[in-house]
């Protein structure tokens, strides 16, 4: 039978076909969905209903989706780490050049020309009015890098070639980021240490309860004079209150933002964008391939790549049987489980094991069918979360 994905934004075609039309139907309505696939919708946990297996976003942040219950409920939740990345480098680029220069002034200014026909009259006036528009450059500017992910380390490079210093913060940078880094990015040890430093601050790390309203009056009291934030991560990683407070007092310059909210827009010093960090044809194209493959791995093998709660797990098939295994992270249960498939005489030809958190997740190629009996009785061994068969065994 055709396994049901639902979609609760729209995703690119290009994701889509990869779930071919004879294995799955794509729909923004099921009632008993295998799998939920999203962008930023945001998913409640009463709204999974109990037939979902996974749930794919097709970007890069899951704060839309509850996450802790998902684990609870053994739903692995999947992301697409780097696949928009490019696409909020590029726009952070724009952001720089926005809070450099008088381009968003300028071109307002110009726009109230409209009504003016002669052309000697207008260069005139334009000559005249541009001293308001006048702007300084990147080069020798320092930029601040707060998460040096994906996103971030693109963004230091990208500022690194348009002659800016770069100073990084990011205390839980994996060993794969470091080894992306240009050794010419300047550690930080402090985050004020980094909004003392820099002229210009980019936010690129994702919104956690640690990091909600990270930005905040304290920090901002830090920021060297008239620096200018760009916040392309996450509205919530900023204190709303504190930043209008910095830019009242001149503190801030500018903030720029893919986020608006009440008490921001028409601001002089602020200029924000409608969430279009990774709305780009080539970003949508990724997000959705990479999302809808993991999913179907996930589906067709067990196999679990770029989770942001289980742990990454893939086996080779060696077998047509397969067992998947969701426990609870305790001793004795993977045991119990192995007794199960011994006592019926079932032969084990491969496995693996892997925990994350409070999570345990075991692939088991077994040698022939289980019944529904023996997976019961696996079900109700105390800590399994979940148990599914995958493929044909017969
Ligand atoms: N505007 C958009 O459309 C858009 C697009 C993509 C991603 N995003 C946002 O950007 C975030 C980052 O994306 P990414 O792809 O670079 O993710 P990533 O996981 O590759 O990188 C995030 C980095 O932040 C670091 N980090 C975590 N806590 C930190 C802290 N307290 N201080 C400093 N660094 C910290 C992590 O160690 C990691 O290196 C996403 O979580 C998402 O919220 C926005
Ligand atoms: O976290 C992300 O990947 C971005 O915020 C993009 O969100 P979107 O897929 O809704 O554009």
């Amino acid at each position: 039978m055709a396994k049901q994905i639902l979609t609760l934004n729209q995703i690119s075609v290009k994701g889509l076909e990869r779930l071919s039309r004879e294995d799955y139907e794509v729909a923004s309505e099921f009632a008993h969905p295998d799998a939920i696939l999203l962008r930023s919708h945001k998913l409640k946990s009463d709204d999974i209903p109990d037939s979902v297996l996974a749930i794919g976003r097709a970007g890069a942040g899951t704060n839309n989706v509850p996450v802790a219950d998902c684990s609870k409920r053994g739903i692995p939740v999947f992301n697409a780490p780097g696949a928009n990345a490019n696409a909020v480098k590029e726009l952070v680029a724009v952001g720089l050049l926005l809070g450099s220069r008088g381009i968003v002034e300028g071109i307002d200014y110009v726009a109230t020309l409209a009504e003016m026909s002669d052309k000697a009259e207008m260069n005139k006036v334009l000559e005249a009015q541009k001293k308001q528009f006048k702007g300084s450059e990147l080069v020798g500017k320092t930029l601040g890098v707060v998460g040096l992910g994906a996103i971030g380390s693109m963004v230091a490079e990208m500022a690194l070639t348009l002659g800016m210093d770069v100073v990084g913060y990011d205390p839980a940078l994996s060993v794969e980021a470091a080894w992306r880094l240009s050794s010419q990015v300047q550690r930080a040890d402090t985050l004020s240490a980094l909004f003392a430093k820099s002229d210009y601050i980019t936010l690129h790390l994702p919104v956690f309860d640690s990091t909600r309203g990270l930005v905040n009056a304290e920090l901002l009291a830090a920021v060297r004079d008239g620096a200018c934030l760009l916040n392309f991560a996450r509205q919530e990683i900023v204190d709303e209150e504190a930043l209008l407070d910095a830019l009242e007092n001149g503190k801030l310059r500018k903030y720029i933002a893919d986020f608006p909210s009440p008490g921001f827009i028409g601001r002089d010093d602020v200029i924000l964008m409608p969430h279009i960090g990774a709305s780009t044809e080539e970003a949508e194209d990724n997000c959705a391939i990479m999302a809808a493959d993991q999913l179907r791995d996930f589906l067709e093998n067990g196999n679990i790549r770029n989770s942001v709660n289980f742990p990454n797990l893939t086996l080779e098939r060696v077998s047509g049987c397969r067992l998947s295994v969701t426990n609870e992270n305790v001793p004795k249960i993977l045991g119990s489980v192995l007794s199960i498939l011994a006592d019926e005489n079932i032969n084990v030809i491969d496995m693996l094991n892997k925990s994350r958190d409070d999570i345990a997740y075991n692939l088991i190629d077994i040698a022939c069918h289980a019944s529904d009996e023996v997976l019961d009785k696996m079900r109700e061994l105390e800590g399994v979360i979940n148990v599914r068969l995958i493929g044909d065994c017969d």
